[in-house]
């Protein structure tokens, strides 16, 4: 059957070691265009392993990334990246030798598929408090002041799809709240987003579908209604 939408990412089959650790055990995984996803699970389940597959950080050994009907899996990270996916991951990765400016314009690219709306002025209204950072170093900033670079660092590369690993991890709660306050009006401007993140309570109203890993393996994925309704699967799988 042919689907009548090409889906932005499918990730089918992904198998992935760290040295002869198998760690993801055939993970399927799909998202369609300006779709928000979560993928949940309890520590070590591996979800961090998934996205590090899909933009190949961390190779898998079999299966297949396709971006667009194109199969990348092949491709470096770097090249994955540039097909228009936004990485922030769970340390941030910020220049700390740099200045939030610097971060920022250095990341300045239009989209492959020519987005272009980001841009500095359009990043500093959705995040204010870099505007009155933009001469500070990337390591005297708070950690909620380089989450918040990291996710306008990747806006800036005009992103179809971001990736957000523990989004909100080891953050104050008003910081939190800006976060996901972000992340809906990233939604709102059609960028598809896949969050790994432990609210489960904040991610399941923002999210469309959501996957839940357990020991390498999706073991539930379904729209948020359906997992709101079924605390079984909440403590089975999510430890709540
Ligand atoms: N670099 C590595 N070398 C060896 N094993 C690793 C490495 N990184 C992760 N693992 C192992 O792979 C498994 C999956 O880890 P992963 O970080 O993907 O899980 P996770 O669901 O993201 O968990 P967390 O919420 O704790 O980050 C765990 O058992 C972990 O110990």
């Amino acid at each position: 059957m042919t689907k009548a939408t090409q889906s932005l990412l499918e990730a089918e089959g992904l198998h992935t070691y760290y040295g002869d650790s198998h760690i993801l055990h055939g993970i399927d995984i799909h998202i369609e265009p300006g779709e928000t996803v979560s993928l949940m699970g309890r520590n070590g389940m591996g979800k961090t392993t998934t996205l590090r597959s899909i933009i190949g950080l961390t190779p898998a050994r079999q299966g297949t990334i396709t971006l667009r009907g194109k199969d990348v899996s092949k491709l470096s990270a770097h090249q994955i990246i540039r097909q228009g996916i936004a990485f922030v991951p769970e340390d941030r990765g910020i220049f700390p030798n740099l200045t939030v400016l610097e971060n920022l314009t250095m990341a300045a690219r239009v989209g492959p598929y020519g987005r272009d709306e980001w841009n500095l002025q359009r990043v500093l209204d959705l995040f204010p408090r870099l505007g009155e950072r933009l001469s500070n170093m990337g390591n005297q900033l708070s950690g909620g002041e380089q989450q918040m670079l990291t996710i306008a660092r990747g806006l800036m590369t005009n992103p179809d799809l971001i990736i957000l690993d523990e989004a909100t991890e080891g953050l104050a709660p008003l910081i939190r709240l800006e976060i996901w306050v972000v992340i809906r009006h990233i939604k709102a401007t059609g960028i598809a987003s896949i969050i790994v993140d432990k609210d489960i309570n904040a991610l399941l109203p923002i999210c469309d579908r959501n996957y839940i890993l357990n020991k390498g393996e999706v073991v539930y994925h379904g729209r948020s209604r359906e997992l709101m309704e079924n605390p079984e699967l909440h403590k089975q799988f999510l430890g709540v």
